[in-house]
């Protein structure tokens, strides 16, 4: 019988063998990308364990869909409903620029407290990459994902509030603004949310054998809020972690550069540096831990470096639950044209997977990934890059993996 997912009380979980799983297909090319990989899951799943676990994938309301049909953008039964299987995997939904809406994406992170983003960029060959090492990139960004200016605390120019706002400020500073014509936003960055975040991504660090954590940071502009971040993710650094991190002024002064064995370089980077950093030294960066809009930024770039939003996965993770989502978003010119790559979301959903300790059947999902690269049978987006490459549709794409899959 499918059952929940549980949680142990150690806060690991407890994963039957027929889990229900939440699912939203998203806006857009959503559909066309959870249709493509929803069967690669159940089909790694079924070849892992011969058929002895099995996902029970429930479609739940969010977006453009769950409006028309309800009312209601998402609807609160949707946010219990994740609650409740601990799990859940979804495709991108829209957001209207500059008006209307807030995000829904956001919504779904702030509201079930998914405080870490996690977006892994790693290089897999035979995909083209504009970088000249690309076999080096193997980065993961850790993105606080609830608050920074993602709090949606803003006011429109003129409005009551600005005024208000504009006026406290020109007490309180002296400072003029242009009280009619300037809007206002807050960029919340709080001591508890940075430090879990960071926490998690040092904890990552030393789980997983990785070299370095680097804090990407404006702090030499935005003191007390991302120079704030950069402080309290060093605390956790230096208190919680002191017998496994090094700091890099000590690195140079004791070790003359050189790690010690299984240690985890500590470093800082002021964010504009580090667009320029990751690009021209790849290897010198490893886990990524970042404020919310800087997390969104490097995550595309990074995506970029290893072939494209197409073959980028993510992860938004809290204590209670997990939701499972690609880095891109809707695509908006190619929606049900069958046509975009369903690569982000199959290895978020192997991601998935290895959140589940399944980790048979997200091996089986990378590998046949790889395979189907390596056979040069591609969507558009790899296809218009790699040379002697048919281009295969979105549904192919995941059919091809399914077979590939399968013995
Ligand atoms: N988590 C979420 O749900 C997110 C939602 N959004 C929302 O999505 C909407 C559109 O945003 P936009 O800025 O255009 O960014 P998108 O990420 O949707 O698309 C930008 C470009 O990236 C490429 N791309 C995206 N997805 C794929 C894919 N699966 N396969 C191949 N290429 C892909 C395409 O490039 P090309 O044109 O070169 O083919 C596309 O035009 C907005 O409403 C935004 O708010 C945005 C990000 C995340
Ligand atoms: O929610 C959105 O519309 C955009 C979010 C986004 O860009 C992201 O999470 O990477
Ligand atoms: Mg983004």
């Amino acid at each position: 019988m499918p059952d929940s997912i549980a949680l142990n009380p150690d806060g690991t979980l407890h994963v039957p063998d027929h889990p229900i799983i939440g699912c939203i297909p998203g806006d857009g090319t959503g559909p066309d990308i959870w249709n493509a990989t929803r069967p690669v899951l159940e089909t790694a799943v079924d070849t892992a364990y011969n058929g002895n676990r099995q996902i029970t994938f429930e479609e739940l309301p969010a977006g453009e869909i769950s409006f028309k049909q309800t009312g209601e953008w998402l609807p609160l039964s949707t946010l219990d409903r994740i609650r409740a299987l601990r799990v859940a995997i979804k495709g991108p939904m829209t957001t209207p620029v500059g008006k209307g809406m807030r995000s829904l994406n956001v919504a779904i992170r702030q509201e079930l407290d998914l405080f870490a983003c996690i977006r892994p960029a790693r290089y897999i060959r035979g995909v083209p990459s504009p970088c000249s090492r690309p076999a080096a990139i193997d980065m993961v960004i850790f993105r606080e994902n609830t608050e920074d200016l993602y709090a949606g605390i803003e006011w429109p120019s003129g409005s009551d509030e600005a005024k208000e706002i504009i006026d406290l400020i020109r007490k309180k500073t002296g400072k003029s603004l242009a009280p009619d014509t300037t809007g206002i936003g807050i960029k919340p960055i709080s001591r508890e949310n940075t430090q879990r975040l960071v926490r998690k991504a040092i904890q990552f660090a030393v789980d997983h054998q990785r070299k370095s954590v680097t804090l990407m940071h404006k702090g030499n502009i935005m003191k007390f809020t991302e120079g704030a971040f950069l402080n309290w993710g060093l605390e956790v650094g230096t208190t919680e972690f002191a017998d496994h991190v090094i700091l890099e002024d000590r690195l140079w002064k004791e070790f003359n550069g050189k790690p010690p064995k299984g240690s985890i370089v500590l470093k800082d980077r002021i964010a504009d540096n580090m667009f320029q950093q990751v690009l021209l030294r790849p290897e010198d960066y490893d886990v990524i831990a970042a404020p919310n809009l800087n997390g969104d930024y490097i995550s595309d770039l990074l995506a970029a470096m290893v072939g494209g939003l197409g073959l980028a996965p993510g992860a938004n993770i809290g204590t209670d639950c997990a939701v499972f989502e690609a880095t891109h978003g809707t695509a908006p010119k190619y929606a049900g044209k069958d046509k975009v790559n369903p690569g982000s979301l199959i290895l978020s959903g192997a991601m998935m997977l290895d959140h589940m300790e399944w980790h048979e059947a997200a091996e089986l999902v990378r590998d046949a990934l790889q395979q189907a690269i390596a056979a040069k049978q591609v969507t558009y987006d790899l296809a218009r890059k790699i040379p002697g490459a048919t281009e295969v549709s979105c549904s192919e794409f995941g059919r091809q993996i399914c077979r590939l899959m399968t013995p």
